[in-house]
């Protein structure tokens, strides 16, 4: 029997109209447009197309979206007034800098100059401290991309053996804290590692963070487990022609679709459910801040 693959794409679209409701009813009901702010140091092909999408989708829920971009020499000193300024702009209630950012800014400092009330990306120290003490926090966009999957799919994740490969700060430790906060036990496996193969064969659940393309082969997957597959790698694709290349995540999906109960497809995945989820939490955030019931469903 071959795996449900959770369709990401249509998954996102709903979260997307689930927003544009919430945007309707602050709009309608209390006068207020939530608005986000994007900023983007240079001209990475990848984040300019990452940006792009997230100011069009943006608007497309009713907010408002504010894009800065900035050369790729832009001074620590002149991208921290920047965030100083949206800080205190009122009409700016999420700020996010796209990711990774030129060399020779620190990016540690950049992220935790940003108002953790407006950090809609989750990435501050302070909103890391707070989700990792289970307390409400802003709620990095991938991570809770792949938690609403899951629970959409289990029901509940209670009792379930989860490995996250990687331990990023943006993917696999959130991951792995969101995990355990709804009460699975979880493994967090990394290039060191012994015997990888079979901590991921004790799994019930997958979710792969490494950034290497295909790393994980069918056979280490568990029958009837779910695999989330957070990898978005470019690899060549000579069968496609000369210069052509395709993505790929970071599980082989022709080996794991055959074991698995279910699994994520790259793309059309993971990948969308960010930017959805960065739209969830503008909302969330533009509701804190104005005091009001925040929308059910839409955080961890
Ligand atoms: N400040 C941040 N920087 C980065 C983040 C982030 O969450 N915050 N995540 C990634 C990039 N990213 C959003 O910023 C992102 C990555 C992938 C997708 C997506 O929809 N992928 C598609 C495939 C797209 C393609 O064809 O290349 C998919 O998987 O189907 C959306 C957003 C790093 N930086």
């Amino acid at each position: 029997m071959t795996a449900t693959v959770i369709d990401g794409k249509e998954f996102a679209a709903r979260v997307r109209a689930k927003v544009a409701g919430h945007v309707t009813r602050l709009k309608d009901e209390n006068g207020i447009t939530p608005g986000l702010a994007v900023v983007l140091v240079g001209e990475d092909p990848a984040s300019q197309v990452y940006v792009r999408s997230k100011g069009k989708m943006t608007v497309e829920v009713g907010m408002n979206s504010f894009e800065h971009k900035l050369e790729v020499n832009t001074s620590e000193e002149d991208l921290l007034a920047l965030i100083e300024k949206l800080n205190n702009d009122p009409a700016v209630h999420g700020i996010l800098c796209q990711l990774p950012l030129p060399k020779h800014l620190d990016e540690d400092l950049i992220i935790n100059s940003i108002s953790p009330a407006k950090d809609v990306d989750g990435f501050h120290i302070s909103n890391v401290g707070l989700l990792g003490t289970g307390q409400k926090s802003m709620v990095p966009c991938t991570p809770l991309g792949c938690l609403m999957m899951l629970r959409d799919h289990h029901g509940s994740i209670s009792g379930m053996n989860a490995v996250v490969i990687g331990r990023s700060n943006i993917v696999g430790k959130p991951m792995a804290q969101l995990l355990l906060n709804d009460s699975a036990t979880v493994t967090i496996a990394h290039s060191r590692t012994k015997d990888l193969a079979d901590v991921v064969r004790a799994a019930d659940i997958v979710v792969a963070a490494v950034g290497r393309p295909e790393m994980v082969p069918g056979d280490w997957i568990k029958q009837g487990a779910t695999v989330i597959d957070v990898g978005i790698n470019r690899i060549d694709a000579p069968e496609k022609g000369e210069g052509k290349t395709r993505l790929v995540g970071d599980v082989d999906y022709a080996s794991c679709v055959e074991v698995a109960g279910a699994i994520t497809p790259v793309p059309g995945g993971v990948g969308p459910m960010t930017i959805a989820c960065l739209l969830a939490n503008t909302v969330t955030a533009c509701c804190r801040a104005n005091g009001l019931a925040e929308p059910e469903g839409l955080t961890a």
